[in-house]
């Protein structure tokens, strides 16, 4: 049954789309110019029960049987008034016998066959030839093909059958890429503009359908349905079919373009890891770059070494990668000095003997023995309580340790490596470190520079974490990675591991989010403007600096201010 609208001045319009916009503006699918008549006053739209006409808005005037109604179904036959203007929907059959729409069970077949596309990944190329099939299949059209057109470049990327190469140009391809909607021409010999198109001619067409097919930034598409002589024309509710299937189509690209992407993403991270990684520490900033040189020039000497930087930045794998590099024979021993009260670790470092205290039963090493031939890393050495400093010169000056009860004392070979957090300058002002002591610890020293400092690493290193996780998120959105990128983490590398894992346990996409990293930005506690001002300019001049591997200059350069303000900026002195 087809359905048509007949206007006060006797014209018909076919009612072919689903939904029918009636209105005096040029922009209506039926244009109507009577008193009364808004520029868009009404739509007709068609279900499973018919056609139902309802009023585009308020004052839309719009009258069944004489009664204003804003929603009414229309039986065929049904005279109705927009405004002055009077219609009737009439119904016909079609002239030529339809071919059967597409039967539940294959337009079923053609869903289940897009779903699984959805399941396993296959190439965009492989998922528009079985879009293709699909459209033609439910709409059994005899020919089609798809198009590709970007800009001036057309390009037929699939066909049922062998397409003339002379399709692409196209009017009807034209109308459909311009407009973005489709175009159902049931009978081309009626309409004189397209009876000598190319594509109406090349493939001895009768009746054509042709539907855009977008997905996301993909080229735009065309599909071109035909049939020849012998077949019914297509249907409008084979158009509304096509581009339910267009549709979806257009989403399954979408998803595996996405997929393509976000794998093309994991794949290049995975090798940038790989070449950023130095001894287990992950970073391409210039500023780890240059700590990579120190450490590689640095391990094979026998240098004591301080170690600074602030909390969790990986000074502790620092001082393991020197210790690598040294290729001292003996291990790394480690011993965190705010982590333990003194009487501990007096005992932990110098060892003991027999009935040197109450529950000394044995004679027993420690550390600083234990560390004979190879590395002693001293952790947060700030906090090393005065009076063991004293001891601790000895060690590290004479190259010997006493254990508490003893008074031999024994020769040790190992190197020390110190870690602070804290500047022992001040500390040594305040005569809470021994001077002789730094001196001796601080032969050479290492800044690790915080995380904020690192511009992209902190991108490197969350990827590293989720992949070491094992999690089923393989990455991060957009969003997420841009506030990875604004945090300032004061806790540094340990805290964006233990952001990152949190947030792979919580994330339950492909995708992690910002909600699940918890750094909302709106979620920060409010400052000062003049605070927040000087922190994101002190902050910009460091990533500024960073990018520039340290040169103030080029720095100032590239942010467009003097050397000197560089300097100011940085609360240094020039
Ligand atoms: N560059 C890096 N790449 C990857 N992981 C890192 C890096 N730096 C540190 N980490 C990880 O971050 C965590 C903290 O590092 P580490 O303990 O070495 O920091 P720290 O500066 O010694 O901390 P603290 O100041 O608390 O002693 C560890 O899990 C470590 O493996």
């Amino acid at each position: 049954m087809r359905f048509f609208l007949t206007l006060p001045d006797g014209r018909s319009f076919a009612l072919e789309k689903p939904v029918v916009s009636v209105g005096s503006e040029p922009a209506c699918d039926v244009v109507l110019s009577a008193p009364g008549v808004k520029g868009s006053h009404a739509l007709l739209f068609r279900d499973a029960r018919g056609w139902t006409v309802s009023a585009a808005g308020p004052d839309c005037d719009v009258r069944v049987r004489g009664k204003r109604v804003e929603l009414s179904p229309l039986e065929p036959g049904a005279s109705f008034s927009l405004g002055k203007a009077s219609l009737t929907l009439t119904a016909s059959e079609p002239e030529v016998a339809s071919v059967p729409s597409a039967t539940p069970s294959r337009l079923l077949g053609v869903l289940t066959d897009f779903a699984s596309r959805l399941l396993v990944q296959r190439p965009a190329s492989e998922l528009l030839e079985a879009a293709l099939r699909g459209i033609a299949d439910v709409t059994s059209a005899d020919v089609g093909f798809l198009v590709s057109v970007e800009g001036e470049r057309r390009q037929v990327l699939g066909a049922t059958g062998s397409v003339p190469a002379s399709v692409v140009v196209d009017s009807l391809v034209d109308q459909v890429v311009g407009s973005g909607t489709p175009v159902l021409v049931p009978d081309v010999a009626a309409e004189a503009a397209l009876a000598g198109a190319p594509s109406v001619l090349a493939l001895r067409l009768t009746s054509a359908l042709v539907l855009p097919l977008r997905a996301a930034s993909a080229p735009l598409c065309a599909v071109y349905l035909g049939r020849r002589l012998g077949s019914p024309p297509f249907s409008p509710r084979e158009l509304e079919e096509a581009m339910a299937l267009s549709s979806l189509a257009a989403l399954l690209l979408a998803t595996s373009r996405e997929l393509t992407d976000l794998r093309a993403q994991v794949d290049s991270l995975t090798q940038r890891i790989a070449a950023a990684t130095f001894e287990g520490l992950i970073g391409e900033s210039p500023a780890m770059r240059n700590l990579y040189r120190q450490v590689e020039r640095l391990g094979p000497t026998s240098l004591h070494v301080l170690i600074q930087g602030e909390t969790g930045t990986g000074k502790e794998e620092v001082a393991r990668a020197l210790h690598r590099r040294s290729g001292r024979r003996g291990r790394l021993v480690a011993i965190n000095c705010a982590a333990l009260p003194e009487s501990l670790i007096e005992r932990e470092l110098f060892g003991h003997a027999r009935g040197a205290f109450s529950g000394a039963t044995s004679d027993r090493a420690g550390l600083v023995e234990a560390s004979d031939g190879g590395t002693l890393f001293l952790d947060e050495i700030g906090d090393m309580p005065l009076t063991l400093q004293s001891r601790l010169l000895r060690v590290v000056q004479e190259h010997e340790v006493t254990r508490l009860g003893e008074h031999r004392p024994r020769k040790v070979d190992m190197r020390v490596i110190a870690a602070t957090h804290q500047p022992l300058k001040t500390l040594v002002a305040r005569g809470a470190f021994r001077e002789d002591l730094l001196f001796r610890l601080d032969e050479v020293r290492l800044e690790v520079p915080p995380l904020r400092e690192r511009g992209e690493d902190v991108l490197l290193i969350a990827h590293h974490v989720l992949k070491q996780q094992g999690a089923r998120a393989r990455g991060f959105t957009q969003k997420a990675a841009e506030a990875l990128r604004g945090h300032p983490f004061p806790g540094n590398v340990r805290e964006l591991v233990s952001r990152v894992r949190r947030a792979a346990i919580l994330a339950s996409g492909e995708l992690i989010g910002v909600e699940d990293l918890d750094l909302a930005a709106d979620t920060a506690p409010l400052v000062p403007l003049d605070e927040a001002r000087d922190a994101f300019v002190l902050r910009y001049v460091r990533e500024a600096l960073a990018r520039s591997g340290g040169s103030k200059k080029e720095a100032a350069r590239a942010l467009g201010i003097g050397l000197r303000s560089v300097f100011r900026y940085l609360g240094e002195e020039d």
